[in-house]
């Protein structure tokens, strides 16, 4: 994923524009992706042509599309169906979605689940519109917003009523000053499991995610090698907002290549 401020990176992008990713022609693909390859292979092409002068994509990540993002991305998808069963629950947030991980790799594979991924910034909104048509997902829609606005905050005397989509309200985002006022619910115990990656620090996901959880749910964030002191330093914050039992697991990726790591947290 392409940090902001990266340098600018279109002359780049032409010189890549006919890159040869590590992966591609492997048989491991449609191994590990199954009926998703196909809708993944359309996506991979737009991030390989498209996704480097969108700045979606870094200059590192060109020739490692595969694995980098869509086949890490993939590999929660045991850990989400498990968790939307054992919640029985078939609605998914991706919060701070970018360029579509790994809410959109996870809506291929996983295509009787309703995914709604969340993010602020409008170049990726159309990006990630774009690419939901593009690969013909149904079960995806886009809200352009920071994750935390859309969620009520409990009021002193009255506390967040649980359960229940909150009414609507009218939230002012940036849009606002360019002229419109985006009008938003807010899903305050909405979904069975949100997922992020490479969002923030797990000291501010836990307010930022786990209130969309509704109660028997689970956080489920992709995460590296500090997942376990990202959670020792959370503990007050999860804890605050619900979540318990917070532990990290091996994710295997697929044969050979190296398993990613996932932080489960469940709430209450
Ligand atoms: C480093 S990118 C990671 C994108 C993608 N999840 C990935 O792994 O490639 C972080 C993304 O989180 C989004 N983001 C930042 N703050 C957010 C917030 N408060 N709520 C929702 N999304 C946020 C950013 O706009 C950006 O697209």
């Amino acid at each position: 994923m392409d940090q902001e401020g990266d340098t600018d990176t279109s002359s780049q992008a032409e010189a890549v524009e006919h890159t040869v990713d590590q992966l591609d022609n492997s048989p491991i693909l449609e191994q590990i992706l199954g009926q998703a390859f196909e809708q993944m292979k359309i996506f991979q092409h737009k991030l390989s042509s498209e996704g480097l002068k969108r700045g979606i994509i870094g200059p590192r990540d060109v020739n490692i599309i595969w694995e980098r993002h869509i086949l890490n991305s993939a590999a929660i998808a045991p850990f989400v169906d498990q968790a939307c069963a054992a919640a029985g629950s078939n609605r998914v947030a991706d919060v701070g979605s970018g360029g579509g991980f790994p809410g959109l790799v996870l809506a291929a594979c996983l295509p009787d689940i309703e995914f709604t991924l969340i993010e602020p910034m409008e170049r990726r909104v159309e990006w990630l519109q774009e690419a939901t048509l593009e690969t013909a997902l149904s079960n995806v829609r886009v809200i352009r917003s920071r994750a935390e606005d859309l969620i009520q905050k409990a009021s002193p005397k009255q506390g967040v009523k649980r359960n229940s989509v909150k009414k609507k309200k009218t939230i002012e985002t940036e849009q606002h000053r360019t002229g419109s006022i985006l009008s938003q619910e807010t899903y305050n115990n909405a979904f069975g499991v949100v997922t992020c990656r490479a969002v923030a620090p797990l000291t501010k996901l836990a307010a930022w995610t786990l209130p969309l959880v509704q109660p028997g749910g689970q956080l489920v964030a992709l995460k590296g090698r500090s997942a376990q002191d990202e959670i020792d330093k959370a503990l007050k914050e999860l804890r605050k907002q619900g979540g318990r039992n917070p532990r990290v697991e091996l994710a295997p990726v697929g044969e050979g290549l190296e398993n990613t790591r996932v932080v489960l947290v469940d709430k209450v």
